[in-house]
């Protein structure tokens, strides 16, 4: 079986999320920990779907291979929008979850719970040698708790509440986030095109 594809993330979280959503895929699945050297790609798009584009051409460029990127965030309707791309480096270039979800939450501090509507965003960008670059994208619609509640998961899962699951991101098991999450909705989105992607390979 030579299918291969490479996700073009370092993240773990979302690593270890991939792995299973492609599971059912016939293919062999690599991320960039598995990789030695891959290039850093700034995002500096001004759109999920721009920065996608730019991690998954310039890791193809780097591999020769099939490679899909996802750029995702938080997008809290009573910040504008925000943290949105910038969900990663909201508190500092570091990176912290700890820190980003610390400075969400004292930004929320005087917003009340109906007004705490927000969204997780995932664009997929699939560069395929000398093709075109697809993208797709999907979404989950939750609110914005108080405090942390849960430990699965990473980011900003622990104060992210699924309302029809009464639960948030973090309490729920990796089986249930990966029917529901925003990164399983735009693979769905995906899913109709992966057989010609990999036909000829
Ligand atoms: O399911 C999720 N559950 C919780 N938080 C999430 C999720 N999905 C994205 N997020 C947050 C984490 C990070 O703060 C940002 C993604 O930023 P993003 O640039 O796409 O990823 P990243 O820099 O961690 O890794 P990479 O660019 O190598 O894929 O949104
Ligand atoms: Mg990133």
């Amino acid at each position: 079986m030579g299918r291969k594809v490479i996700i073009a993330t370092k993240n773990k979280g979302k690593a270890k999320e991939f792995e299973a959503l492609f599971s059912k895929f016939n293919l062999e699945v690599l991320t960039l920990l598995d990789i030695e050297n891959a290039p850093d790609v700034e995002e500096t798009g001004a759109t999920f779907e721009e920065n996608a584009v730019l991690k998954a051409e310039a890791i193809s460029r780097f591999t020769r291979s099939i490679v899909v990127a996802d750029d995702s965030g938080l997008v809290v309707d009573a910040l504008d929008g925000r943290p949105g791309i910038y969900s990663a480096r909201y508190a500092g270039e570091e990176k912290n979850d700890e820190a980003n979800i610390n400075k969400l939450l004292s930004e929320l501090k005087d917003v009340q719970q109906e007004e705490r509507t927000a969204r997780f965003y995932c664009a997929l960008a699939v560069a395929i040698p000398e093709e075109e670059t697809l993208v797709v994208a999907g979404k989950c619609e939750g609110l914005i708790m108080n405090e942390r509640r849960g430990t699965n998961g990473f980011g900003y899962d622990p104060v992210f509440y699924v309302p029809s699951l009464e639960q948030t991101m973090a309490e729920l098991s990796s089986e249930q986030k990966n029917s529901i999450s925003h990164r399983a909705n735009a693979l769905k989105n995906l899913q109709p095109l992966i057989e010609r992607i990999f036909a000829k390979r």
